[in-house]
């Protein structure tokens, strides 16, 4: 078994009150909550050799958001299931179709064959050994493309959950996460819930307390960044600066653990994000958002992820409600978006 699985198990996994979980069922069909994330701190180390595609090692602190997803899943050619919309575009047997929240752009491309969801039904019928029916996954999407907030990695876990209920095909919790960390770094992640440490990739899981929720402001760039090429500019930057390659800990430091329960205006100070300032080499202009986001009554405003996103930290309902309002006339934030941490 592996590392990631043995720790996972700690975790309280039958506890579905959080993460990826279905909230509706009906004789034919699931329907499926699955949160964002922020990253709350996020160190990034070297290459690892070991892996298939070579990845870099990350200590990062996981917060699951209330903002996510709502996937509906069903058997193809369940009658009601395909109007409304594009058209479903039927990658080899199974649909994908995918509404996305407005002022978050287009979705046109998501419905192709290379939505995670597709790969997800493949993984399934693979490791299950449960050869289902052509499936079709119905996702209201509500977390911005490509803003490092794992929106695609939200569509995996949720599709993990629905169709293992679905067709019960019987996979345990760790069986779950099993094929999650091969569906990408995030994922075991969404799928638990709630605030966790993820090392190595960011797939081994330790959960931490769940007991402070924190207000969020999210300022959604026009434009997506990439995650490759964001730790791409990084290794550029390192290598320019001809510093040794960083040593990850193989702990949080000890303040960050210390105030991460906290009232928001002592934990702020601990927010931290090594991917930052390679992606604000590729978005200088975000540097304004934060500075704007501040200056309206944010606590600490810090790049999610690779992002673009900024993740406002608020002191309150109140304090995130003017923060809210400021940014809606920044011009260069395409959407404001208020939520919660964990996911509740
Ligand atoms: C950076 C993080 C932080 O939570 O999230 P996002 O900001 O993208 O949401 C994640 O580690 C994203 O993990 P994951 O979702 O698996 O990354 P992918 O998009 O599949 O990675 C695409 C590519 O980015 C590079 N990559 C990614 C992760 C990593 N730890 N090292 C890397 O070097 C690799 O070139 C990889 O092939
Ligand atoms: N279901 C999906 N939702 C979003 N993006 C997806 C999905 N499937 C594949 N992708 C691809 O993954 C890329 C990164 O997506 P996303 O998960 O939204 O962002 P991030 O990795 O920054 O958190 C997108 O640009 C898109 O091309």
């Amino acid at each position: 078994m592996s590392q990631h699985l043995m720790k996972s198990k700690q975790n309280n996994c039958t506890d579905k009150v959080r993460g990826a979980r279905i909230v509706a069922q009906e004789p034919d069909s699931v329907s499926v909550f699955s949160p964002g994330k922020v990253n709350l701190y996020l160190r990034v180390g070297s290459v690892l050799a070991d892996s298939d595609a070579p990845r870099h090692q990350l200590l990062t602190v996981f917060q699951c958001l209330s903002l996510g997803e709502t996937l509906t899943i069903q058997p193809l050619g369940i009658s009601g299931t395909q109007s409304g919309g594009n058209t479903i575009q039927d990658e080899g047997i199974d649909a994908v179709k995918t509404r996305l929240e407005s002022g978050l752009g287009s979705e046109e491309h998501l419905d192709g064959p290379g939505n995670l969801v597709y790969k997800t039904l493949r993984l399934l019928r693979e490791t299950s050994g449960v050869d289902f029916p052509p499936t079709q996954v119905l996702v209201d999407k509500k977390i911005p493309i490509a803003g490092g907030l794992a929106g695609g990695s939200a569509d995996a876990a949720g599709t993990i959950v629905g169709v293992n209920r679905l067709y019960q095909l019987g996979l345990s919790q760790e069986r779950q996460l099993e094929v999650a960390a091969r569906l990408g770094a995030d994922v075991p992640a969404l799928l638990l819930g709630g605030n966790s440490v993820g090392t190595r990739f960011g797939d081994i899981l330790e959960p931490l307390p769940n007991g402070t929720k924190r207000f969020w402001i999210l300022a959604i760039a026009s434009a997506g960044l990439s995650t490759p090429q964001v730790f791409g500019e990084l290794d550029r930057q390192r290598a320019l600066s001809g510093a040794k390659l960083p040593v990850l800990p193989d702990s949080l430091p000890k303040e960050f653990l210390m105030n991460f329960e906290a009232p928001a205006r002592v934990f702020a100070a601990e927010l931290y994000n090594e991917l930052e300032a390679a992606a604000l080499r590729l978005r200088p202009e975000l540097q304004a958002v934060k500075t704007a986001a501040v200056q309206a009554g944010a606590l600490a405003a810090i790049i999610s992820g690779s992002g673009p996103t900024v993740a406002c930290l608020c002191a309150d309902a109140l304090a995130a409600a003017q923060v809210y309002a400021e940014l809606q006339d920044n011009p260069l934030v395409k959407t404001v978006i208020k939520t919660t941490g964990p996911d509740y």
